[in-house]
């Protein structure tokens, strides 16, 4: 007779081997095994995993698009998709839900926020509740908010190149990103973080070792629940207790203010029981990050591709002279909407480096047919919007800076806004688009009326993702010089 030990080694054997079985028959001949990509794709998502988590998949992506095509299997359910009407698909025209892994990125399970809401009803009703402090004549009050942020940002600078008698080196990363998070506290915290007159950045480091921690979370739920091991917010709370205190301070002596904190502190007020203080927190670190690094890269990057292309800077500067010929012009929203080049040389940058770079997230509710490909209820699929903006079939010369094809045909082809999604598609599009336009067109116009700037050879332009793009060198330093 055989012994307990036996049979349950039987079993086990048994369990194994029906599994690899599984794993097998799913790699060769299940509805995904037709789509191509690396061998071991087919059976564990671990390898790509790990670029993600290196923050490296933006740069393995295209070379895997590249060998692959526009669809490419990188896990046993794991699909990235570069395609046009895939995308479109994706993200619009059947707007599936968000993938699992905006879930794992909770602190708590049952709080999500406007990002991490995987719920279409319950993000619907979030979204309608913030709708006020978007709207067109809601954003147009902030522009008196801005340009405060933005004088500040030129003192500093004109004390710099004072300093250094002409021409000085500035880190234009981490000075963008400190005024775009003044900005933003000014205009949705009740008052700016000051960051680029006090040029601290603990508060940038906290929101990057957040957004590190983030993306492992992603990947390893348990992480958060070790003993020992802080949350992620652990730091950040601190600084936003702070600031919903002082609003419930104003609000005791009657200040009334109508921004985005004030609609989560109402809301909290009406509904303690359903949207607690954790969820305030939430949002405010979603709005804190998603309304401050997203729009000062942005910025970065159109300075970077300016100063690469000389001829086009030339451009653009001409027409914010003629549009403000004397530097005492102040920059306006309404102006600087209407100027022709200044938006095509944004949208040609959100174009060419969108801040979105390594894949918009979402899982198939139902089996359904991409690109001729059978896809399985429970597939996660990535939308590289990145790869499908220089796509070469829709895009002429798609690796070059060409703002001129947002104003007209370039080469006989018109630019395909379908095929352009810097702030992602569909109902899970970003709701701050307009608000980042804005800031972006008077940061950017500000430092053209006011500065000669200039390239700083030698630099790398490595890029790392951690949740958004980050120079793999930690800066990116351009001469700035005030104009005569
Ligand atoms: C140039 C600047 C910006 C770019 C390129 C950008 C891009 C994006 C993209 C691509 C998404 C979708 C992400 C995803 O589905 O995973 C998104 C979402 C979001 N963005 Fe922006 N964004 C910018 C500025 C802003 C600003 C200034 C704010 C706030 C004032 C903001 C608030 C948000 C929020 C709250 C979401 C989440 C929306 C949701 O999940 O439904 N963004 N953004």
């Amino acid at each position: 007779m055989y012994g307990f030990t036996t049979i349950f080694i039987y079993a086990l054997a048994a369990e194994l081997c029906r599994r690899c079985c599984r794993i097998l028959l799913a790699a060769f001949t299940g509805p995904l095994s037709k789509i191509p990509g690396p061998v071991i794709g087919k059976f564990t998502s671990w390898p790509w995993l790990i670029q993600v988590i290196k923050g490296n998949q933006m740069n393995i992506g295209p070379r895997l698009f590249q060998k692959y095509g526009p669809v490419v299997r990188v896990g046993p359910a794991d699909i990235l998709f570069a395609d046009k009407a895939a995308i479109q698909k994706i993200l619009v025209e059947d707007d599936f839900r968000k993938s699992h892994d905006y879930e794992r990125i909770r602190e708590d399970p049952h709080v999500a926020s406007l990002i991490t809401e995987t719920d279409k009803v319950k993000y619907k009703q979030k979204r309608r509740q913030l709708s006020p402090a978007f709207s067109i004549s809601y954003l147009n009050g902030l522009e008196a908010l801005m340009h405060e942020c933005i004088q500040v940002f030129t003192r500093v600078l004109d004390t710099k190149c004072n300093e250094a008698h002409g021409a000085v080196v500035i880190d234009m990363n981490r000075i963008l990103a400190h005024l775009t998070s003044d900005v933003m506290s000014a205009a949705s915290f009740g008052g700016s973080f000051n960051l680029v007159e006090s040029d601290d950045n603990t508060q940038m480091n906290i929101f990057h070792s957040y957004m590190r921690r983030l993306a492992l979370d992603a990947q390893f739920t348990f992480i958060k629940y070790l003993p020992g091991v802080p949350l992620a917010s652990s730091e950040i709370s601190v600084l936003i207790n702070r600031i919903v205190s002082r609003r419930r301070q104003e609000m005791e002596k009657g200040i009334a203010k109508k921004d985005i904190l004030q609609i989560f502190i109402d809301t909290n007020d009406a509904d303690p029981v359903s949207f607690t203080d954790k969820h305030i927190e939430e949002e405010m670190i979603l709005f804190m990050i998603a309304g401050s690094d997203t729009t000062s890269l942005t910025a970065t990057f159109t300075l970077l591709l300016l100063l690469n292309n000389q001829e086009k800077l030339r451009e653009l500067r001409a027409e914010i002279d003629s549009a403000f010929p004397s530097q005492d012009d102040t920059i306006t929203f309404a102006k600087t909407q209407d100027l022709p080049y200044l938006n095509a040389v944004i949208n040609e940058s959100m174009r060419m480096m969108p801040i979105v770079t390594a894949g918009v997230v979402r899982l198939v509710p139902e089996t359904t047919i991409i690109c001729g490909y059978e896809i399985p209820k429970d597939t996660i699929v990535s939308t590289w919007i990145s790869e499908m903006q220089r796509d070469p079939r829709i895009w002429r010369d798609p690796n070059s800076f060409i703002p001129e094809r947002w104003i007209s045909n370039y080469k006989g082809v018109a630019a395909d806004r379908k095929a352009f999604m810097p702030f992602s598609a569909g109902s899970r599009n970003c709701i701050g688009q307009q608000f980042a336009l804005k800031e972006l067109r008077l940061i950017l116009a500000t430092l053209l009326q006011r500065y000669e700037l200039s390239l700083v050879p030698g630099q790398s332009h490595e890029l790392r993702v951690h949740t958004v793009p980050w120079f793999k060198q930690g800066f990116y330093n351009i001469g700035v010089k005030r104009r005569e």
